[in-house]
């Protein structure tokens, strides 16, 4: 009988049904309740991308599908899969608990967002951890903290952006820029010396010099509704500037911080970013996110062993 090694794919969650979307708006913003008026612009853009995101769907095929080829690559051990969600259920200490009650041992866990920063793959961890030590716990828990660098993550962006640029004729080609983004963060983390810009330049070098597009910008999506200053310039302000200032008239863009279609693809890039566009006369094409992709999955499985193997 092999060993059983546990799992945990952690992701930030969504509502599953629009009953849920305050009380998963309120614990996005650490328990403050949302105003009506942010509700209600919540609520109206889940309703514009059909009512509820693919993101709960998208990230249980994502962790199966990672779960499924751990046990496929290695006879060591028996991995075991445990979903914890930063902002719904089944919450990130929920599955640390359910991993600690079915005896688990020894467990790995990686979140869906390729990224470091304190805001984000920082805290999952840390609320990790944090529950194996209140359950006064011996379990042992390797986290992996980034992944934007694997190899075979960047040879997925290189095979989505280079299809998305054959599509072009040469004269769309010719000027064309390619946005490569991540979720905007409060511009203070860059005092705390957080690596979350750095690493978004970093994928984005990564990924011109794969494909060998001219044209490659870094910007900023989805900032939260909030007084103090986030990380810019915002994807459509970056592209009116880049329009009027570089005369590019077409847009391809790659929100790498996230893996999968979701609310603040959907909504934030196909119909904001497209909005601009629009306006503008410019193109605007999206490649599909990783997902399920085997490259994708690959990456992850990489990453796992790579820190398991520090
Ligand atoms: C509605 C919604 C979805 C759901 C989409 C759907 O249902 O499809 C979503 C998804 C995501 N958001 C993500 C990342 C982040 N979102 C942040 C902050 C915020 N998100 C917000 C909204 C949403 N975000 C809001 C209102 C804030 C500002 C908070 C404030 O007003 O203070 C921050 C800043 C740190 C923090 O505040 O957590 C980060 C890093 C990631 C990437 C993966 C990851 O990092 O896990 C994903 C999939």
């Amino acid at each position: 009988m092999k060993p059983v090694r546990g799992l945990l794919v952690m992701a930030y969650g969504t509502p599953y049904k629009e009953e849920d979307i305050e009380r998963y708006y309120t614990h996005i913003r650490h328990g403050r309740k949302p105003s009506e008026e942010h509700l209600e612009d919540l609520k109206s853009r889940y309703k514009a991308i059909g009512g509820i995101s693919p993101l709960a769907e998208m990230t249980k095929k994502q962790a199966q599908s990672l779960e499924a080829r751990l046990n496929e690559v290695q006879d060591e051990v028996e991995y075991k899969l445990y979903i914890g969600l930063k902002h719904i259920d089944p919450f990130i200490e929920d599955a640390v608990e359910a991993m600690i009650n079915d005896g688990i041992e020894e467990a790995v866990s990686i979140v869906l967002a390729p990224h470091f920063s304190t805001f984000s793959i920082k805290s999952y961890n840390g609320r990790a951890q944090e529950t194996i030590e209140k359950l006064g716990s011996d379990m042992k828990l390797t986290s992996v903290e980034s992944w934007y660098y694997e190899p075979k993550f960047i040879e997925y962006w290189k095979q989505a952006v280079n299809n998305t640029f054959a599509e072009m004729s040469d004269e769309e080609r010719e000027k064309a820029c390619l946005i490569v983004s991540n979720h905007s963060l409060p511009e203070k983390i860059k005092e705390a010396g957080d690596p979350y810009e750095e690493q978004l330049i970093e994928t984005a070098r990564l990924i011109q010099e794969a494909t060998g597009v001219k044209n490659v910008e870094v910007g900023w999506q989805s900032a939260g509704q909030t007084p103090e200053p986030w990380l810019g310039p915002d994807v459509q302000d970056l592209t009116r500037e880049l329009y009027e200032e570089k005369g590019y008239r077409s847009f391809v863009y790659i929100p790498v911080g996230f893996v999968t279609e979701h609310l603040e693809v959907l909504y934030d890039n196909d119909y904001e970013c497209k909005v601009v566009c629009d306006e503008l006369g410019a193109t605007y094409r999206r490649p599909p996110m990783p997902n399920t992709h085997p490259l994708f999955i690959d990456a992850m499985v990489d990453a796992i062993y790579n820190k398991l193997s520090h």
